[in-house]
């Protein structure tokens, strides 16, 4: 009998034990979950009135073979009739703000707006774009670059500060100065090697992507036009159905109140403690932030550990708000707040706007999710010493006043400190993966890693790369 133990039953962890079970590579599949929850980050509030509120991830791209899969497996999952779509033509999906300068700033969707000068940004963005076709080339061996250098590189600093620094706030909830191009934006990394102008590059490198077995999800989000998708009952639909798939495989142990506090590879495989008693593993997946597995691997595994603590992750606070009333406003996804706007606010969603689905049925009502601190959480603490939820609540509720002139009382308001929940990909990121892989190629360890501390933050990148990773495991293609 072959045992795997998957650390962690978020996103990640369930997608490895699905994709696990899917062979019969290991006749016992082990799951531990620390919390009284599934989901992870994932994680959907229901109200009282039945309004949904995100405490996580609120909405999936259907794009890039990434894409692709996450649609193919909410469809084995029996998921297709649960899933609710944002069209394209949605105002949801195209349109979105910079809070910048006191005012809020539409971002340019058609490409004749492009020709005019659009503020917050100094010049019209073809001459951005003109930048980047006459740019300085860096060579393919050159050193690692911050985001804000490449873009201020290729297009203009001043572009840098009003798209790329929010846009980095509302991905990663991170500092542009700090993380690192190539690890955060491969597209755009690749595209200069290939090209003499970015945009071109990334443009003529547009694959078309085609499931590898009929997908009636995917004809549908490409008859119907998808930008992004959620569920019915919220995006934690996901991997709660992913948990309940699972439980019906007798293979399959879902463990929840089940921490991991030391983990030790050894000749026979791999000796886990969990909650106080000791379990044997053939092969251990960890789902986890990198730095919480640095810290139950055993001291032996230093060289490991080393390069785990390496790679950082910020803190951000969400409060999600309820207004019984609707709330006239520009429709959009959301805006954002570039850093120097204000730091402690990274942007605000409007969440009824996206998906009018999860309001409260009964009565008109409109969400709103203010998201907080990020690699700017510092500035948070000083600003709400307390950090208590009641008075991160108000903050949020001045950001909405200030930013959008909301001055009604909300009915429901629900405030998260989610820690270490955006790892960073900062400068030297790619080196730190290149080194992890080794130390395990080479002292063969029976460890997969998983999770969005390495090779992409997204619901799609953390379900795809759990495939690939355990595909690399049992050592075929898994579908
Ligand atoms: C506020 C926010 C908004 C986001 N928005 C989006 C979005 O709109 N779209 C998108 O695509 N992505 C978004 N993301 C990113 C995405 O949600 C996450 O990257 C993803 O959910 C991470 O999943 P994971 O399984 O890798 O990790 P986690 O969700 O962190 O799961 C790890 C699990 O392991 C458990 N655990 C930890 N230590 C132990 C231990 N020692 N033993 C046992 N169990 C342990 C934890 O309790 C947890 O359940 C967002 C993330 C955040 C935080
Ligand atoms: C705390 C602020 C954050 C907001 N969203 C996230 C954080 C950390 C996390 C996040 N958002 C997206 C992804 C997935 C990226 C992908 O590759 O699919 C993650 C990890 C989606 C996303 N959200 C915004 C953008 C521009 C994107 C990228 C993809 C897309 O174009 O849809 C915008 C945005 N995010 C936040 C706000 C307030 C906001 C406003 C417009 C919050």
């Amino acid at each position: 009998m072959s045992t795997a133990v998957v650390i962690g039953g978020g996103i990640s962890g369930l997608s490895s034990a699905y994709y696990l079970q899917k062979t019969s590579h290991f006749s016992k599949i082990l799951v531990l979950e620390s919390s009284n929850r599934l989901g992870g980050w994932m994680k959907t509030v229901t109200t009282p009135q039945s309004a949904k509120l995100e405490m996580g991830p609120r909405s999936v791209r259907p794009v890039g073979l990434a894409g692709l899969n996450t649609l193919l497996l909410s469809e084995e999952l029996g998921l297709s009739d649960e899933v609710v779509p944002v069209l394209r033509s949605s105002p949801a999906a195209s349109d979105r703000y910079i809070y910048a300068n006191g005012k809020m700033n539409a971002l340019p969707k058609k490409p004749l707006s492009l020709l005019t000068k659009k503020p917050p940004f100094s010049r019209p963005l073809f001459r951005y774009f003109l930048n980047d076709y006459v740019a300085r080339k860096r060579p393919g061996d050159a050193p690692d670059e911050s985001a804000y250098d490449f873009f201020s590189r290729r297009f203009d600093e001043d572009f840098a500060k009003y798209a790329l620094d929010p846009l980095c706030r509302g991905i990663f909830a991170g500092d542009c100065r700090q993380l690192s191009l190539k690890s955060c934006f491969p597209m755009l990394h690749d595209a200069e090697l290939r090209s003499r102008s970015v945009i071109i590059g990334m443009l003529k490198n547009r694959t078309k992507v085609k499931p590898i077995r009929k997908c009636q999800l995917f004809e549908r989000k490409q008859a119907e036009k998808w930008a992004s998708f959620s569920f019915r009952n919220g995006l934690q639909q996901l991997p709660y159905t992913l948990s309940e798939v699972l439980k019906q495989n007798p293979n399959v142990e879902i463990s929840k109140h089940s921490s991991c506090s030391d983990l030790e590879f050894n000749d026979d495989g791999a000796k886990l403690t969990v909650n106080g008693e000791s379990v044997q593993a053939d092969h251990v997946v960890s789902s986890i932030y990198s730095a919480d597995l640095a810290s139950i691997l055993a001291d032996k595994h230093e060289d490991l550990r080393s390069f785990l603590k390496n790679i950082p992750a910020v803190d951000t606070v969400v409060a999600c708000f309820e207004f019984d009333e609707e709330i006239k406003m520009r429709p959009g996804f959301g805006h954002l707040t570039p850093s120097f706007v204000n730091s402690c606010v990274l942007g605000v969603i409007y969440d009824s706007c996206t998906f009018p689905e999860h309001d409260r049925p009964d009565k008109k009502s409109t969400r709103f999710t203010v998201m907080m601190g990020g690699s700017w959480f510092d500035d948070l603490k000083k600003a709400v010493p307390s950090m208590s939820n009641k008075d991160l609540g108000h903050f949020a509720l001045d950001a909405l006043k200030t930013q959008l002139g909301i001055t009604a009382k909300p009915s429901n308001v629900c405030v998260e400190h989610l820690p270490n929940c955006i790892p960073q990909y900062v400068l030297g990121h790619d080196n730190v993966l290149k080194n992890l892989s080794s130390i395990i190629e080479k002292q063969k360890l029976p460890l997969s890693l998983v999770g969005s501390s390495y090779k992409g933050p997204s619901v799609n990148d953390c379900i795809n790369n759990a495939r690939l990773e355990m595909e690399r495991v049992v050592g075929k293609p898994l579908q």
